[in-house]
């Protein structure tokens, strides 16, 4: 399209070509609409270029690194330190990445759907900008623009990098502090470790709020096994910089040793800047996120928006249930919605922890004495063989006579892959006996389930 085009009709226009937004465009499409897609950047967004695929792609050389180490624990023929040469892995992992692009480009062509490589404003609640001038108005509009990395409001904090600067890192810094204790401060933390950095990951409040106090408890214990130092109670002050290195200044005014690298994992907001949503009427929410409804309307009728963008969980696969849910209401004469509980999630630390449902504390919040907890602790087989210090601990959490499983929690190794089939169980409501009367896989880690005492 160039600015010479006269105004072009769609649709549907969607702003944005991350998780969201292309999971919209493809369904929107399949039903018959005529779309346009637009995204200044990489197609993919956050999760396919600086998020859940490089991020998995590091954690998966993090295991590597891990299981070498164990290997020659077990006599196999290994170097005292295995390292990864950085350039090498990148380039496996930038190719992998390359062809999600490629498919999403065909992809994306196979559907006829327009796509504008520019960024979008509104001009009113029909018509959109691009950023060459070009107009472009729909019946329906959905925003799916995401978010970004923030850093704290600090003297020095320009010295530290984010999740994004992260990925375009070329080697392990040997010192490395990394400030935040959500899901990235954790998973970067843990990686860098086990590629060969010395991280502190500094806490202000709680680790890893939102999951089980206890498995995040074992999980602090595994990382300082593994050699990360995790410091509770920081609260950093200012970033300063000499000779040797990064400082952090804490609000006592004692300063740090040097560090090579700084990460900040302190959260992210909303991207809405560039939109121009008062043009169009769009209301935000006190913290700059896209106000929408259960069915992801915003206040303007025919103006959607899901994902990052909007207040509901941050997660990939909620951005795409939500988008494609959406699409089948506005074009497949569905009514189904998004039902945003019991939504399964992992974070990929070392080893991984997963959760679906009421952690046991919210379960009893809700369900006071009603709540039966099971647990199982355990060293997974390859650790104990390799008389590695790390530990499993999976919990169930029943509530009631006939203790429905609410709530199911897990730290240790295949976490990750074990949950998902669960998730869809306590969707159905399943209960401690199903469980029980499930003949286990002997011997795995994921047996533990459905023998828990
Ligand atoms: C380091 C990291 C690791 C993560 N790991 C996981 C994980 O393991 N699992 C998981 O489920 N989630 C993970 N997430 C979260 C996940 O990446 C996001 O929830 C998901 O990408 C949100 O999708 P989205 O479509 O809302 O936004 P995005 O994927 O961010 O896409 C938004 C797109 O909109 C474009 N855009 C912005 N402004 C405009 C404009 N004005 N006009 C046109 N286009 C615009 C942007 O360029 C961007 O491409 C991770 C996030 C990070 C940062
Ligand atoms: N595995 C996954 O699914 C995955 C991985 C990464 C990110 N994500 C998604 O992306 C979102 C954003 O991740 P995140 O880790 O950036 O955010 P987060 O909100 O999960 O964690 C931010 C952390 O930074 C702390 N913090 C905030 N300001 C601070 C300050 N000034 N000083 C010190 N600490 C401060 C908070 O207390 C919190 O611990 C997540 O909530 C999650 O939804 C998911």
């Amino acid at each position: 399209m160039s600015a010479s085009d006269p105004q072009r009709d769609f649709d549907l226009i969607v702003i944005g070509g991350g998780s969201g937004g292309l999971a919209g465009a493809f369904r929107a499409a399949q039903h018959g609409a005529r779309v346009a897609l637009l995204e200044p950047h990489l197609l993919g967004g956050t999760c396919v270029n600086v998020g859940c695929v490089p991020k998995k792609a590091m954690w998966l050389a993090a295991e590597v690194a891990g299981r070498l180490r164990m290997a020659r624990d077990l006599g196999f023929d290994v170097a005292d330190s295995p390292s990864l040469d950085w350039p090498t892995f990148i380039a496996h992992r930038q190719r992998y990445i390359a062809g999600i692009h490629d498919s999403y480009r065909h992809r994306l062509d196979a559907a006829g759907i327009v796509l504008a490589p520019m960024r979008a404003r509104f001009i009113d609640a029909r018509t959109i900008e691009c950023m060459d001038g070009v107009r472009l108005s729909a019946s329906q509009i959905l925003i799916a623009t995401g978010g970004h990395p923030v850093r704290p409001d600090l003297p020095g904090a320009e010295l530290g990098g984010v999740s994004d600067d992260f990925f375009q890192w070329t080697a392990a810094p040997a010192r490395v502090a990394v400030v935040g204790g959500g899901y990235i401060g954790v998973e970067l933390a843990g990686l860098l470790q086990a590629l060969g950095s010395r991280v502190d990951l500094l806490v202000r409040g709680r680790l890893l709020d939102g999951f089980d106090v206890e498995l995040v408890e074992q999980l602090a214990e595994d990382y300082r096994h593994a050699g990360v130092h995790i410091e509770f109670g920081h609260h950093l002050a200012a970033v300063e910089c000499d000779g040797d290195g990064l400082r952090l200044r804490d609000r006592d005014g004692r300063l740090s040793e040097p560090y090579d690298r700084l990460l900040f994992a302190t959260g992210r907001r909303a991207n809405t800047a560039s939109l121009d949503l008062a043009a169009a009427g769009v209301a935000t929410d006190a913290d700059g996120y896209v106000q929408v409804d259960e069915r992801h309307a915003t206040n303007v009728a025919g103006i959607h928006a899901v994902g990052d963008v909007t207040a509901n969980l941050a997660l990939t696969p909620v951005a795409i249930a939500a988008a494609r849910r959406l699409m089948d209401r506005l074009y497949g004469g569905s009514s189904s919605v998004l039902d945003q509980r019991d939504i399964p999630t992992v974070t990929f630390s070392h080893p991984p922890l997963g959760k679906v449902g009421l952690t046991e504390a919210q379960a009893r919040e809700r369900h006071g004495d009603e709540v039966h907890v099971y647990r199982a602790g355990f060293r997974p087989m390859l650790h104990a063989l390799a008389n590695s210090p790390q530990r499993s601990l999976f919990k169930l959490v029943c509530v009631g006579a006939e203790r429905q499983v609410v709530g199911l929690h897990l730290l240790g190794e295949a976490a990750d892959e074990i949950l998902q089939g669960y998730a869809v169980a306590i969707k159905r409501g399943i209960t401690l006996d199903d469980l029980r009367e499930t003949v286990a896989i002997h011997p795995t880690s994921a047996e533990e389930v459905v023998l828990m005492r």
